[in-house]
């Protein structure tokens, strides 16, 4: 087949055609790999798939017009349950000049931000002062936003302290931070419905709660023990201040070194510097970043492991 000239501009619109449709199915991948929800949902789209398939293949009609019905109707469904992201979305494509810029956010505003935090849970886990503090991920959280009172001030540590202050209107609930932006105040989310051992209560209900169903970090300081937890996809996990410090710059800044390869890294610093000072001691992990405990909260009613161990 031959080539001519009139067919270029036939050959262009083809090329964009792919690299657009090529976008989109990246786009729509990212947004299925880095959200645990819309994974869930992929793998049941997929099942529905097969079994579809499948109900064709071995021509079982009744069960074939069941998953046509089921597939038709989950459009509609996946809409539904994806309004907030698809919102999220929509809003982030029209958004020229935001007061929300945490998308474009740079390191040093996510360094500035994680120590403000940090700080001001630290002063608060010494006064016993409850806070429940949530840092939206991928998922948006502005359904949550809307619970609560809105607001839209750059983190600081003595705003968060007056924010959780004993007494004042707006400690009741949760800060909902969007990029370096404290979003808003006394925020509702809904508790987990699983069977959390004893001392924890509706402050850490409401923590693993949002953390099941969003790809968000919670932050909560308990007024009882000023103990500092992290709930993160269903999971609770003690940190000291220091810890949370290295936790939070491991999940939101690129270029940290990730806590799990801190051992590797200081032992091989401490290597090298042994190897130049000719001397024999031995590398020992900062006890400051290590957990305090790893609480399993569906197997483990006792309420946690001691001394750092992950599961
Ligand atoms: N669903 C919720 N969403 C947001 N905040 C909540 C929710 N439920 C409770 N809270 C907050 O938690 C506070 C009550 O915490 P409670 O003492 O019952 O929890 P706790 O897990 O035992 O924490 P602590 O160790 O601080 O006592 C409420 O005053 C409110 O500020």
């Amino acid at each position: 087949m031959e080539l001519s000239i009139s067919d270029v501009p036939y050959i262009i619109r083809w090329i964009v055609d792919i690299l657009v449709l090529w976008g989109l199915i990246y786009a729509g991948l990212r947004l299925v790999r880095n959200n645990t929800r819309t994974i869930q949902i992929f793998k049941g789209v997929i099942i529905l798939l097969i079994v579809k398939g499948l109900s064709v293949l071995l021509g079982l009609n009744a069960l074939s017009y069941i998953m046509n019905l089921f597939l038709q109707w989950g459009v509609v469904a996946i809409i539904i349950v994806f309004q907030p992201e698809i919102r999220g979305v929509l809003e982030k494509l029209g958004r020229t000049s935001s007061p929300l810029h945490w998308a474009e956010l740079t390191n040093g505003e996510y360094e500035h931000m994680i120590n403000e935090l940090v700080e001001a849970c630290d002063e608060m886990s010494r006064t016993k002062t409850g806070a429940l503090i949530t840092i939206q991920q991928t998922q948006q959280l502005t359904d949550y936003v809307n619970t609560g009172i809105r607001m839209d001030s750059v983190v600081s540590a003595e705003l968060l302290q007056t924010i959780f202050q004993y007494g004042t209107p707006m400690h009741d609930g949760a800060v909902i931070i969007q990029g370096n932006k404290i979003a808003c105040a006394a925020a509702y989310f809904p508790p987990t419905t699983k069977d959390l051992p004893s001392k924890y209560g509706a402050r850490h209900r409401a923590a693993v709660g949002i953390s099941e169903i969003t790809d968000s970090i919670t932050i909560v300081v308990s007024e009882e023990t000023g103990a500092i937890s992290v709930a993160v996809k269903g999971q609770l996990i003690q940190y000291p201040a220091e810890g949370l410090r290295r936790y939070l710059k491991n999940m939101l800044i690129d270029d940290t070194v990730p806590v799990v390869d801190n051992t590797f890294f200081k032992t091989a610093r401490n290597f090298s510097i042994s190897r130049s000072k000719k001397t024999d001691k031995k590398s020992k992990p900062d006890d400051r970043i290590l957990p305090i405990s790893v609480v399993d909260l569906y197997n483990d009613k006792q309420g946690g492991k001691k001394n750092g161990k992950t599961r």
